[in-house]
Parts: C-alpha cells; sequence; structure tokens
C-alpha cells in the first residue's frame, strides 16, 4: 500500500498527514496534525482520524522556527508506532512564478530556480524549500513534488494580473500572483459537491487564516485575487499588512532611513493584527482582550474583508456563493457574522443561529447567496495531486 506524506509550511504552523493509497483514487488519511503557535505558544497535536494521539507544549529548541518545527515532526513521525514510509512527500511551495500552473516533480534544477523566488514570499519559500530538503535526508527513497499556491491563479486576465508599471516590468515577473490556490482549489472541490449549481456560477472563497486572502472565481476558475506580487498584499493578516500605499515605502526610506531589511520586518512581521493591537497576531487572543486597540485591530480587518467583498463582487457582476475558510474564517463566527452585517442589500444574510453553531451552510433560508463554511484542507488537494503525479 503507497503511502504520501504532506508539507504544509504555513507562516504560523507546520500541518503535515499521512495518507495511504490502494491503488485507486480513493486516499485514506490514517495520521495528520501539527505544530502551531509558532511564534507564541508553540505546540504539537497529531490525530488519528478524530482520535488525539499526542497533544505536546513545545520548548523553544523544539519550535524555534519553521526549520526546528519540521525537525520536531519529522522525529515525531519517525518514533512513531506505525512510522510512515511514504513512497512520495508533497509540500506545498508558496511561490511557483508565472509558469507554473501545476504540481511538479521537484529534481534539483527546479529547487535552484524556486530558490530565486525567496525575495518575493520570505515568511514561506525558505520554510517551503527547508523543509524539502530536510525530507530528503528523512526519507530518501521518496519522491518530492512541489505544488504551488500561485498556480490557481495563472489563467487570470492580464488586467488582473498586471500593475500600472512599464510593461517591461510585467515581462519580467512583477505581476500580480495570487496565492493560498490550495485552499482555493480545496473549496471549490467541495462547493461543486454541497452546491453544484452555483459552484459553475460566480463565487468569492475568502481564505482568513494567519496570512488572508480572498479569490472571485467563475465556474471555479480563479478570476482575480486579493493578493499580489507577494503575499503582503490584499486584506490585513496576522502579522502582514496587506494593501499599502507604495508611497508609504518610499517615505520610510527617504525620510526616515529605514532600510529594506527592516522596511521587510515591519510589514511581514511586526504590522497586521500584531502591530495595529500592539497585542498579538492571534484573533482568539485580541477577542479575549477587550482593549481599545485590539478592538481597533480587529474593526480594521473586518472592514478591508467588506471591502474586498465588494471589489471581487463587481468583478464578477454578482455573487452565487460566499465561502468562509481558515483558522479565523472556520472558528471565528464574530468575524463572520461583522463581515456579512449589512449586506442585504445585495442578497447576502447570514443566519445567526446557523453561523454560531458552526454549520456547513450558515446563510438564511431567504439569502439569496447562500454562505458556506468549508474547512481547509490544503493537504487532502496536495496528497490527491501526489497521487495522480505518480499513478
Ligand atoms: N477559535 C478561533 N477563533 C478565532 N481565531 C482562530 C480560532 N482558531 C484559530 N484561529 C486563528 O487562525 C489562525 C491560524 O490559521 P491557519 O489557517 O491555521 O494559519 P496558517 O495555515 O497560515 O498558519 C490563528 O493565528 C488564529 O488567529
Ligand atoms: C500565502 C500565505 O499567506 O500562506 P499562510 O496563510 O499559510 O501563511
Ligand atoms: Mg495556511
Amino acid at each position: 500500500m503507497a503511502e504520501i506524506l504532506t508539507i504544509n509550511a504555513g507562516s504560523s504552523s507546520i500541518k503535515f498527514a499521512v495518507f495511504t493509497s490502494t491503488g485507486t483514487a480513493d486516499l485514506h488519511r490514517k495520521l495528520h496534525g501539527q505544530v502551531e503557535g509558532l511564534g507564541a505558544e508553540p505546540r504539537l497535536i497529531a490525530k488519528q482520524g478524530h482520535d488525539t494521539v499526542m497533544t505536546r507544549a513545545l520548548a523553544p529548541d523544539e519550535a524555534r522556527d519553521q526549520a526546528h518545527a519540521l525537525a520536531t515532526i519529522l522525529h515525531f513521525l519517525e518514533s512513531h508506532d506505525d512510522c510512515p514510509t511514504p513512497e512520495a512527500i508533497v509540500h506545498r511551495i508558496v511561490h511557483g512564478g508565472p509558469d507554473r500552473a501545476a504540481p511538479m516533480v521537484l529534481d534539483a534544477d527546479t529547487i535552484t530556480a524556486l530558490e530565486a523566488l525567496t525575495p518575493l514570499a520570505p515568511l514561506h519559500q525558505p520554510h517551503n524549500l527547508a523543509g524539502v530538503k530536510a525530507a530528503q535526508t528523512a526519507f530518501p527513497g521518496a519522491v518530492q513534488i512541489g505544488c504551488f499556491d500561485t498556480a490557481f491563479h495563472r489563467a487570470h486576465p492580464w488586467v488582473a494580473d498586471t500593475y500600472a508599471l512599464p510593461g517591461s516590468y510585467y515581462q519580467e515577473g512583477i505581476r500580480r500572483y495570487g496565492f493560498h490556490g490550495l485552499s482555493y482549489e480545496h473549496a471549490t472541490r467541495q462547493l461543486r459537491k454541497l452546491s453544484p449549481e452555483r459552484a459553475k456560477g460566480r463565487t468569492i472563497v475568502t481564505h482568513l487564516g494567519s496570512g488572508c486572502s480572498m479569490c472571485a472565481m467563475q465556474d471555479g476558475q480563479s478570476v482575480t485575487s486579493s493578493m499580489g506580487f507577494t503575499a503582503l498584499d490584499g486584506l490585513p493578516m496576522g502579522t502582514r499588512c496587506g494593501q499599502l500605499d507604495p508611497g508609504v515605502v518610499l517615505y520610510l526610506m527617504q525620510s526616515k532611513g529605514m532600510n529594506a531589511d527592516e522596511i521587510e520586518t515591519l510589514l511581514y512581521k511586526q504590522s497586521g493584527l500584531k502591530g495595529l493591537s500592539g497585542l498579538s497576531h492571534d484573533m482568539r487572543l485580541l477577542e479575549e482582550a477587550g482593549t481599545a486597540e485590539a478592538e481597533g485591530a480587529i474593526d480594521y480587518f473586518v472592514h478591508r474583508i467588506r471591502r474586498e467583498i465588494g471589489a471581487h463582487m463587481a468583478i464578477l457582476g454578482g455573487l452565487d456563493a460566499l465561502v468562509f475558510t481558515g483558522g479565523i474564517g472556520e472558528n471565528a463566527p464574530n468575524i463572520r457574522a461583522r463581515v456579512c452585517e449589512g449586506f442585504e442589500w445585495c442578497g447576502l444574510e447570514l443566519d445567526t443561529a446557523r453561523n454560531a453553531a458552526g454549520e456547513t451552510e450558515i446563510s438564511s433560508d431567504a439569502s439569496e447567496v447562500q454562505i458556506l463554511l468549508i474547512p481547509c484542507d490544503e493537504e487532502g488537494v496536495m496528497a490527491q495531486h501526489g497521487h495522480d503525479l505518480m499513478t
């Protein structure tokens, strides 16, 4: 029985899963888990089905950063009673550049080309590629496969991909790539099962996790997305600023004398919910805190999501379904309620009780737009791609 291991290094977590394949298209998830809370209070959680087989707070040297967290996961897998012997290890690689529109086997040349994209995704790409190397060492017999967050958006029309810079900049790759593609792919697959007619129409999926973005789709194909050249643009995130006037960057350089490294740290690691609240990147803590700054951070977060929903809806010419996914999207009913508030004018109405209960369909019976909660499963999509490439 072939096994597939998936590794998904996000900005605040590393998620893993072991799947077995019996030769058919159906994959069985036999073990999964994550190191979550990187940068705050990291812990390792592993589950078999719904049963938790491990939950442990991690010491600083076990989860100082993604590399340590991954070593902790690989150590856990190797010492697990049923240690996996993966035939393929599938990695989420956040940036695939302009041409990689499908998953692929990672050979040495591809890894070198992907390393060159590190400045475009500094919170992710180095960790994604370090994960490939660590996995090669831990499981030397396995094929390494990459699935790219950017791939899902590669068929955007030019207007959704370009910046209004001279054309040569687009040609050299300065364009809007869009991210969270594996999450969007999963959401559309689920939507096709849950609501096939609406999935053929105009849909917006909003991925609200540690990183946050939104994607407008027509018949499951990405039309436009809130993230751009890097995973900084669009919505505010845990520690990232989201949309920012580029004049701010010029001001920081010219008037405050900040250098590129300082600005990178500010925009990627000290901004977003963390920067505004002065407290934490974690929505759970902000909701509990109740300070004026934490409330302000949540107000801004909600405001920007609402603004992007309006913009994405305008590009689609209306809306048939709105999907929430990601750590915040799935687990924070108050945020969902505030995002949807006052959108009745365009036929979008939440059902308070369904939303509070976290049901799959959270729109009211009267709502013209269906509102759904679809738990993010990037690992399931990755495993399926790995399986398809191996057979
Ligand atoms: N119950 C909850 N209420 C509010 N926010 C939550 C809850 N559970 C998780 N989150 C948020 O989800 C975030 C993690 O989302 P996730 O999609 O797992 O992130 P990533 O994959 O980018 O590391 C956490 O930082 C936290 O803010
Ligand atoms: C692209 C991105 O922001 O990913 P994540 O949400 O996993 O940090
Ligand atoms: Mg994620």
